[in-house]
């Protein structure tokens, strides 16, 4: 490997990534975000490349792989495939979701366990990293249904976790419901009462702020990043995509801090609501898609605004974008179409939802753009708390986890900050968020030895 030029560095290590799994472009795209912003740090600092730093984080530790055999409500018998990916427990105990979604493979959860174990080490909190899940659809499934999966999902996964080895939590399709049934089975199967996953309801062992913390730490990141540059969130229109978790409580600070969010999206289509979506409107998105698990459509028809049938929502004009529905939701020329239309600043409420010519377009722009492992990290930050509370066996207020989670927010700002101000002034948010999660978990390899 060339370790003298930044550009054959990235292409070297790039071919190296692909050939051993070619077929696995999700995680080399998000791999080559990494060491495309790391590659003149790692030059400028030639220990970590010595001690092949970089090959070993792109090893999972451990990946397991099992059956889920599950029966529906007519007796019928369906095969699923469960997954763990344990990345990286350099500075803590694997720590991230699990994703129910149909298009879950080893491709798309080893980026989220790569992201994962730089976003952990952001947040300051002693978690490694990790990701899992399944190809089940929770989609039209009923209750017992989901039960049903879960807990067999959970006898395997049961064998490999445990509150300081592996503690995972929600992501897409995975909410408060199925925390619940995959936190039964464990104790059940163990007998025990521990923090072995985050993302509890608060009656028995969950964290206050918990639900909220993804989409208002999007929110606080970007506030941070809107300082930067004299700006606010007052007045100022706000394009959301998703539904879901993370794009409800996005939406819930944005109207808080006085913005207005003018669309939602979910993989059917988005709305436009040139007016602004409300408290009173928020409340019944909140019940459409957490209690009947509704389609956003219904939205537009309750309220007659636009629903645009089968597209994202980045041809609405915006001062400000917040992806939080999935990876790869906006190309590069949604990026386009968005900066000529004045947007100022992107924050990542989802995983990687830039492509890379998105990515490359926004910071070519020099607008503010908040990369995910950065701008979405507070999920995993208050998951961090809510293991504090566990082990200390106390709950903190709402107050105090919100105050802890804007602290934590402002903290991974600063980083990005220290370590991603290049010679004209401009922050580039990539490399610093890129670099500030590295340095630690690099160290701490290092320190442990040829692990
Ligand atoms: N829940 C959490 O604490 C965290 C979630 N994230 C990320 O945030 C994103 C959203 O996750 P959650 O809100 O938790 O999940 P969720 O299951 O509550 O909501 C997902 C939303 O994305 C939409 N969606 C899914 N696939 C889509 C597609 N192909 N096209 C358009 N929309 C699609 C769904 O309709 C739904 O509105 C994901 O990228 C997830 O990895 C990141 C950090 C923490
Ligand atoms: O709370 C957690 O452990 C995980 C959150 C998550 O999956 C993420 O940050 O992408």
């Amino acid at each position: 490997m060339n370790i003298n030029d930044p550009k054959t560095f990235v292409d070297d290590f790039m071919q190296y990534v692909k050939t051993k799994d070619p077929l696995q472009y999700e995680f080399h795209q998000a791999v080559e975000e990494v060491v495309e912003s790391l590659s003149d740090f790692l030059l400028k600092n030639p220990r970590y490349l010595h001690s092949k730093i970089l090959e070993r984080m792109v090893e999972p530790e451990r990946i397991i792989q099992f059956r889920v055999p599950w029966a529906d409500d007519q007796g019928n018998i369906h095969i699923n495939r469960g997954y763990r990916i344990e990345m990286n427990s350099a500075i803590g105990p694997y720590k991230g979701g699990l994703r129910f979604h149909p298009t879950v493979n080893q491709s798309i959860l080893k980026f989220l366990a790569f992201e994962q174990v730089l976003k952990n080490s952001l947040t300051s909190l002693p978690m490694g990293g990790g990701k899992g899940g399944s190809d089940f659809d929770p989609k039209n499934k009923s209750d017992s249904e989901v039960m049903r999966f879960c807990q067999s999902f959970m006898t395997e996964l049961a064998r490999h976790i445990g509150q300081y080895t592996d503690v995972p939590a929600g992501d897409i399709g995975v909410g408060g419901r199925e925390i619940g049934y995959l936190f039964g089975q464990y104790k059940r199967l163990r007998n025990e009462f521990t923090g072995v996953l985050t993302g509890k309801g608060v009656e028995w062992g969950g964290s206050l702020i918990r639900p909220e913390a993804t989409g208002y730490g999007t929110v606080y990141f970007a506030k941070e990043m809107l300082e930067t540059i004299g700006e606010s969130f007052e007045n100022k229109v706000v394009a959301i995509s998703g539904s879901g978790n993370v794009a409800q409580f996005a939406a819930e600070k944005v109207i808080e801090l006085g913005g207005k969010v003018v669309t939602l999206s979910d993989s059917s289509g988005s709305i436009y609501d040139p007016d602004g979506i409300d408290r009173k409107k928020l409340d019944f998105i909140m019940e459409l898609k957490n209690i009947h698990r509704g389609r956003i459509r219904e939205y537009a028809d309750k309220f007659g605004v636009s629903y645009l049938d089968k597209q994202r929502p980045w041809s609405i004009k915006c001062d400000i974008a917040l992806p939080c529905a999935t990876e790869n939701e906006i190309n590069g020329e949604e990026a386009k179409t968005l900066v000529e239309n004045g947007c100022i600043a992107v924050a990542e409420g989802a995983n990687m939802p830039s492509t890379m010519d998105a990515v490359h377009h926004f910071l070519n722009s020099k607008i503010l753009f908040g990369p995910g492992k950065a701008a979405n990290a507070g999920g995993v930050a208050v998951s961090g708390l809510e293991m504090t509370q566990n082990s200390m066996r106390l709950a903190w207020s709402r107050e105090e986890v919100d105050n802890k989670l804007h602290s934590i927010m402002k903290n991974i700002h600063q980083m990005c900050v220290k370590y991603g101000t290049e010679s004209n002034g401009f922050v580039n948010y990539v490399k610093g968020a890129n670099i500030g999660g590295f340095v630690k978990v690099a160290n701490s390899m290092m320190a442990q030895g040829l692990v």
